[in-house]
């Protein structure tokens, strides 16, 4: 095993008590129990705990062989998906990448440019891809579980016209991959028809659990990403949450605290990073736990920030505002790149005193500075400590809020695995758009327009 993932929640010690955590116990080990034991509300949907360790080797090994050719014949990949079908893999060829990986010179960068869309429905964003596009060779990850999500099909219409315009339709089927359901779906049935090459989201894993099937796999591959190690590193993660006791265990000590931190008033779970490449992983963790959890009228409500990035817009309201928050730190350790400081004759900015320090010495300065006023200003801090920068402690990372997810939508007592509420704006968007089997609906919506 690697160096693992850390959940340090010491910094809390003003505003939970070592009994409090004591008499949490059972009912983690309840909520865990129900978990592992499939027991519970949505236990349809809980293929992703063991899929570390116990996914399809013959869809792994055609996903490294697809992203070979997609490497070879691309300058460009096209990643069509919304939700949990995009934010997984953006997450990780974010904080896996280089951070300018698009526009890196042609020898700097030996796999294709990504670019994601489909996640919106601007006009102006997929008018502006197609200029991107233009002279480049590219191929098309369409990615949707239900095949009927209407963002990315959209996207996929456009995009797919285009590519044929490019190299005519036989060429062009042979550079769509679609990610969807093994055996329906609309999109499922044009990739039949088309001959496709196909990748299939299980049917026990849900979107914004499925980061470790192809829908995240395919794209992190091309990035040229290390999906073994992320692989590894979930594998290892699970048998953290699995095995190890509450005392010790990060996935249930997280689960425990957040819980403790609603009851005591606390709406708001704000996630901090340091590292702008961690951006894609906060929006990532916001679908994991806004889906799971936010449902019933109860849940915590997630946010994130970008540090130090934030603290000049948003450290006002978190130092000293309304006091409904919690804040859990993403550090990673070792920061990937070293740059020192040097010293300047003249000392006008007065930076003189950092000379010889490196720039990760400030940024990490400035994080513990910023956990201990935030603590003073009674927002309490929680901390995941992300060992590097790399695929394993990713993989990690990823497992540890899954399951802690899963758990903690366990002990607040919701389904964790449905996402009832997401239907709502669908059914009036596809009434106001004519579609058939809507008429009714339309009328009554029109009228309160
Ligand atoms: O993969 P798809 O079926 O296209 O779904 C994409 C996303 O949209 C839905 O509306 C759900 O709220 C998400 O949980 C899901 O991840």
């Amino acid at each position: 095993m690697g160096k693992e993932i850390v959940f340090d929640y010491s910094k809390t010690a003003g505003f939970i008590s070592e009994e409090e955590m004591k008499n949490m116990k059972s009912t983690v080990m309840g909520a865990k129990d129900v978990l592992t034991a499939k027991s519970g509300a949505g236990n349809d949907y809980l293929g992703w705990i063991d899929l570390p360790v116990d996914y399809d080797k013959e869809e792994f090994a055609r996903i490294k062989k697809a992203a070979e050719k997609i490497q070879g014949d691309s300058d460009v990949l096209l990643v069509i998906g919304i939700g949990g079908s995009y934010l997984g893999a953006r997450a990780a060829i974010e904080f896996l990448s280089h951070s300018f990986y698009n526009v890196l010179p042609k020898g700097k960068r030996k796999t294709p440019e990504i670019y994601f869309v489909g996640n919106s429905i601007s006009s102006k964003y997929i008018h502006d891809l197609q200029d991107v596009l233009e002279g480049k060779d590219f191929s098309i990850n369409i990615i949707s579980k239900s095949g009927t999500t209407t963002e990315p099909a959209i996207a996929f219409r456009v995009f797919k016209e285009m590519l044929i315009g490019k190299y005519g339709k036989e060429e062009a089927n042979k550079r769509i991959y679609a990610t969807t359901d093994k055996a329906k779906g609309a999109l499922k049935n044009l990739a039949n028809e088309e001959g496709y090459e196909s990748f299939v989201v299980p049917d026990d894993v849900g979107g914004r659990f499925s980061v470790l099937t192809a829908v995240g796999l395919l794209p992190i591959a091309v990035s040229g990403a290390d999906i073994d190690a992320l692989m590894t590193g979930a594998a290892d993660a699970r048998k953290v949450a699995l095995e190890t006791e509450y005392e010790k265990n990060p996935a249930l000590l997280y689960a425990a605290v957040r819980n403790i931190l609603l009851r005591k008033g606390k709406q708001v779970e704000i996630v901090a990073n340091y590292e702008p490449s961690l951006h894609y992983v906060s929006e990532w963790w916001k679908q994991l736990f806004g889906e799971s959890e936010g449902k019933d009228q109860r849940g915590i409500f997630p946010a994130a920030v970008d540090l130090t990035t934030d603290l000049h817009s948003m450290g006002q309201f978190i130092q000293d505002g309304a006091r409904i928050m919690f804040e859990t730190v993403l550090n990673v350790e070792e920061s990937p790149a070293e740059i020192v400081l040097q010293r300047e004759d003249v000392d006008t900015d007065g930076m003189n005193y950092l000379a010889g320090k490196t720039v990760d010495f400030v940024n990490k300065s400035a994080m513990n500075g910023t956990i201990l006023a935030h603590t003073d200003g009674s927002v309490p801090n929680l901390m995941v400590k992300i060992p590097a920068q790399d695929a394993y402690s990713l993989g990690q990372l990823f497992y540890f809020f899954e399951f802690a997810c899963g758990v903690s939508g366990y002990i607040l007592g919701v389904n964790p695995f449905n996402q009832p509420g997401v239907e709502s704006y669908k059914k009036n968007m596809f009434a106001l758009l004519g579609k058939p089997g809507y008429e009714e609906a339309r009328e009554a919506l029109l009228k309160r327009l």
